[in-house]
């Protein structure tokens, strides 16, 4: 193994100050970000006794990096941070142009037009539809409706006659009720298109946690929904007009754009009017890559018993891009994915170190997948256990805010005292997916019980004389209200304030400590700007090793003398 290390480059050096074999516990609080006291502030306003603590005891072992635009490889400096791009950033100590912007790049030059994904799908254009697949939002986590426009356009300039577009409702990166304006939006454009001879519509549409874009096999129910009204033109809502069908169907009791339910378009003797046929073309037009998979799993593979497709219509499909680089999923895209490479996973997998990864379903893929660099599987089956905690399914993570955090916290406590493994790692979901749910009260008590399960990891590396590392992927519940420029929440004449159920701008917190953590090794004070894509390197060097050199550099330094805490 090490010579075979040594050969591919993989071999790291050793740290000249910081030694090996100390356990590293490394916690990622989802949607965790830092903001000032406040009453829309959900983390300040819970009881959160470790992470204050941590703040508090060591100023020079607690910082803030960035999570959001450019740290972290999106288009801009407006474009909040998210669980793809900020655990890509972590566990790859690089910064990638990510997905939103290399699709951004791809429409700008037309290369679009010329790769071998577009080529492919445009053979169904002369007597097959194309049918677009997608998130309809200007969120920039997962899709953005002004790309949806471009490849709009740009198609039938390539030759597509029969355009069908297959919706999903936002209310999660956006606001709720967005979803409206959006479908007008839309609307005008196909209407233009319909003008200039291409028939074009909206075919079905519903909301993006009900309908189709579930994640990580946690609920293939959800994607069988848009199946059946995407494919085969199947819903319990039928309406002639998107716009009437999402107005009417959000007057429904605790309807929402996140929660729409499923519908089609039918023409006027009730026959819907884009079902997916043999011969068509589909896209599917987000450029992340979780909540796509299932769906391109469904439309791609041959052998499929997730649920019963009653129809597999023969169809060539694109991705926007390449979901899945393990799986090769799906095997024709519109736009090449990040190539992120060499990875902090598979450097120490690759320098022997044992590693455990857990977290509660909605956030597995988070901290393997995605940390790995958009790959499923494992660097190294001897080296490495990947555990998911069954995340409970069927009801909103307001109901259950504590979601499974303790349980996840654990299974790493058991890894950290088993003595196996050199990295235990999870992800703590709640202050993200209950902060989606723009629900304070439950926002609150999921942040407290966050803080309490990282207390049991903190308690364990504690026990065995490890370090540990907490740090966030992007903010969320430190912010849950609509603001305005100053930042004062927006009201209503009522006094209302509409909740805020996005991911922020807001830096994160990081911490490091325990007993095995150097007395002289402490934060840098020359990287003011260090964002996530800092965290491996960090990590490297806690495990007694020097980062690669093309790696973002370390948050650490250490000091011949004894840090000594002030
Ligand atoms: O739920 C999701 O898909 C996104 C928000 O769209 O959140 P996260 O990036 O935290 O996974
Ligand atoms: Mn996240
Ligand atoms: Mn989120």
């Amino acid at each position: 193994m090490a010579r075979r290390a040594e050969e591919a480059g993989w071999k790291l050096a050793d740290h000249p100050r910081l030694g090996k074999g100390k356990v590293v516990g490394v916690v990622v609080l989802d949607g965790w970000g830092e903001a000032p006291p406040d009453p829309f502030n959900c983390i300040h306003v819970a009881d959160t006794p470790t992470l204050d603590a941590l703040k508090k005891g060591s100023p020079e072992r607690w910082r803030l990096i960035k999570a959001h635009g450019t740290a972290v490889g999106l288009p801009t400096d407006d474009d909040m941070g998210n669980s793809e791009v900020g655990h890509n950033a972590l566990g790859a100590g690089q910064i990638y142009a990510q997905g939103a912007k290399l699709v951004d790049m791809a429409l700008a030059s037309g290369k679009i037009y010329e790769g071998e994904g577009f080529k492919y799908i445009q053979k169904s254009f002369e007597t097959g539809t194309l049918h677009l697949i997608g998130l309809l939002s200007d969120g920039g986590v997962h899709s953005r409706i002004d790309q949806l426009q471009l490849l709009l356009k740009g198609a039938s300039e390539h030759g597509a006659k029969r355009i069908r577009v297959h919706i999903l409702t936002d209310g999660r990166d956006v606001l709720d009720g967005s979803s409206v304006t959006f479908l007008e939006t839309l609307e005008n454009d196909l209407a233009k298109l319909q003008e200039m001879g291409v028939d074009a519509r909206i075919a079905s549409g519903g909301g993006r946690m009900y309908v189709t874009m579930d994640r990580y096999e946690n609920d293939w129910q959800v994607v069988k929904r848009g199946w059946d009204a995407q494919v085969l033109g199947e819903a319990p809502h039928k309406f002639q007009n998107a716009l009437e069908a999402v107005k009417k169907l959000r007057e429904g009791p605790k309807a929402n754009d996140q929660y729409l339910p499923p519908f089609v378009i039918v023409d006027e003797s009730g026959k819907p009017v884009g079902p997916i046929l043999d011969g068509d073309a589909v896209v599917t037009f987000n450029f992340r890559a979780d909540r796509m998979v299932m769906l391109a799993k469904a439309l791609e593979c041959e052998n499929f018993d997730k649920f019963d497709r009653v129809r597999f219509p023969k169809i060539r499909y694109a991705g926007m891009l390449q979901y899945d680089g393990e799986l090769k999923l799906p095997s024709h895209y519109l736009v090449a994915p990040p190539e992120i490479e060499r990875t902090s996973g598979e450097y120490l997998a690759n320098n022997g170190i044992h590693t455990y990864a857990c977290s509660e379903t909605v956030k597995f893929g988070h901290v393997t997948f995605f940390w790995n660099g958009n790959r499923s599987g494992y660097f190294n089956p001897n080296l490495e256990k990947y555990e998911e905690i069954p995340s409970d399914t069927g009801i909103p993570f307001n109901i259950q805010p504590k979601m499974k955090a303790r349980e996840v916290a654990e299974k790493a406590r058991d890894a950290i005292l088993s003595n196996k493994f050199d990295q235990v790692r999870v992800n703590i979901a709640n202050g993200d997916m209950v902060g989606h749910t723009g629900d304070l009260e439950a926002t609150i008590i999921g942040c407290k019980a966050a803080d309490e399960a990282v207390k049991i990891i903190l308690d364990a590396v504690e026990q065995v004389g490890g370090i540990f590392v907490v740090t966030a992927d992007h903010g969320n519940a430190e912010d849950m209200v609509k603001r305005d420029k100053s930042g004062k929440p927006i009201r209503d004449r009522n006094g209302n304030v509409q909740p805020l159920t996005s991911h922020t701008l807001n830096p994160v917190p990081i911490a490091i400590g325990g007993p095995g953590l150097a007395s002289g090794a402490r934060f840098r004070e020359d990287l003011q700007d260090a964002g996530l894509a800092n965290v491996a390197a960090t990590v490297m060097n806690l495990h007694g090793f020097e980062a690669p050199n093309h790696y973002e550099p370390t948050l650490i330094e250490v000091s011949a003398a004894p840090y000594l805490k002030s």
